[in-house]
């Protein structure tokens, strides 16, 4: 089957290597379609993400879906012929962290394009079928592989806790602030204003329904938002840049006793926190990393139209050419770019 290979940073060769055979709990998936999320451009461009390193050749890819051709013999709730979303970390189910339900949190994690494991942009992958979701024939394949970020929104929606009629605000309208910014408005929220310092992200924005867009390089944040909220700040902010200045701003942007949760990965891991404004405040700051049991969740919003997650692709590409679709992903103005693979 072909793959498209990282071999060194900035280098994607396609190279056959063998089609896997599942396992008895596995399915084997005719790749659809695989997004190119900003970690696989990090691994591209530099070889590593924190201590995660690129050692050996890798296949990158966690965004994916696409038709099951073959089932192991203890699979029985998925047959060839079915098209499937693949979530792509699967827990050791026995540590602590799984036993509570909180699989995300597992240090044992298989997690696709993950060094040492590969990810999906590949003909075929071998997968757990109870990682692999059934997609109703009113789902798309790419909405299938879109499901990934989708359920990355999803998750800091709840764990935002966003209720019905709350102001959100979302610093960096990336493919997670935008699906973010789904997930928030089908939990409830009616007033959700967006910043980001690229014009061409803010419009995308308003395009897709925000009710506000601010760009911190031209006024301040947290005025802007006091402004547009009768000087009282906003329910809920969500951090997706990772920008050392979002996160503070979004902190001066929420009211007392509302929520700030960061999701975005900076790369300065540490950042001033004005604790005594956190505790006189009583915000509510947390984390929010990967998703738990969210992919039936982003399947049903799919299917019911409540949420829009095929809208933020920009370019398709095919498998031979994911060298050159990473090179055009890599653009401050693109949100997703796609690769095809098959079907
Ligand atoms: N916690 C988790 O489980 C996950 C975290 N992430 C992280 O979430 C963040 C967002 O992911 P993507 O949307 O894929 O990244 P992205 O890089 O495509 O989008 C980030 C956006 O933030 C904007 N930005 C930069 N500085 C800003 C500032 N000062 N204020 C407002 N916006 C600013 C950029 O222009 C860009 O549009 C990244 O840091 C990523 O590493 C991504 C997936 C999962
Ligand atoms: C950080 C990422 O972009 C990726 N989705 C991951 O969860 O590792």
């Amino acid at each position: 089957m072909r793959t498209a290979v990282l071999r060194e940073p900035g280098r994607l060769d396609i190279e056959d290597r063998p089609r896997p055979d599942p396992a008895p709990d596995e399915v084997l998936v005719a790749v659809g379609e695989v997004g190119i999320c900003g970690s696989d451009l990090h691994y591209y461009e530099h070889g590593r993400i924190g201590d995660y390193v690129v050692e050996n050749p890798l296949v990158l890819g966690h965004e994916s879906a696409g038709e099951v051709v073959a089932v192991g013999e203890r699979v029985t709730d998925l047959e060839p012929g079915d098209r499937v979303a693949l979530e792509p970390g699967v827990p050791c189910r026995r540590c602590a962290h799984c036993k509570r339900g909180e699989y995300n949190l597992c240090p044992d994690v298989t997690f696709m394009a993950t060094p040492p494991d590969d990810g999906a942009f590949a003909e075929y992958v071998a997968w757990p079928a109870d990682f692999a979701y059934r997609l109703p024939d009113s789902v798309s394949t790419r909405e299938g592989a879109l499901c990934e970020p989708l359920s990355v929104g999803i998750h800091v929606a709840r764990r935002a806790e966003v209720g019905v009629g709350d102001s959100v605000l979302i610093t960096g309208a990336g493919p997670i602030g935008l699906l973010a910014m789904e997930a928030v408005r089908s939990a409830g929220a009616t007033d959700i204003f967006v910043s980001d310092v690229v014009d061409a992200k803010l419009r995308r924005a308003e395009e897709r329904g925000a009710d506000a867009t601010i760009d911190p390089t031209e006024e301040d944040l947290g005025a802007a938002v006091a402004d547009a909220t009768g000087g009282e700040g906003v329910d809920v902010a969500i951090e997706a840049s990772g920008a050392k200045s979002a996160i503070a701003g979004s902190l001066d942007a929420v009211r007392r006793g509302g929520t700030v949760v960061f999701v975005g990965l900076g790369d300065e891991a540490e950042v001033p926190l004005d604790v005594l404004d956190i505790v006189d405040n009583e915000l509510d700051v947390r984390g929010s990393f990967r998703y738990r049991n969210t992919y039936p969740a982003a399947i049903e919003l799919l299917a019911d139209g409540a949420v829009d997650a095929a809208g933020i692709v920009d370019f398709e590409a095919d498998l031979e050419d994911t060298d050159d679709a990473f090179q055009r992903a890599m653009d401050p103005e693109t949100v997703k770019g796609m690769v095809r693979i098959g079907k």
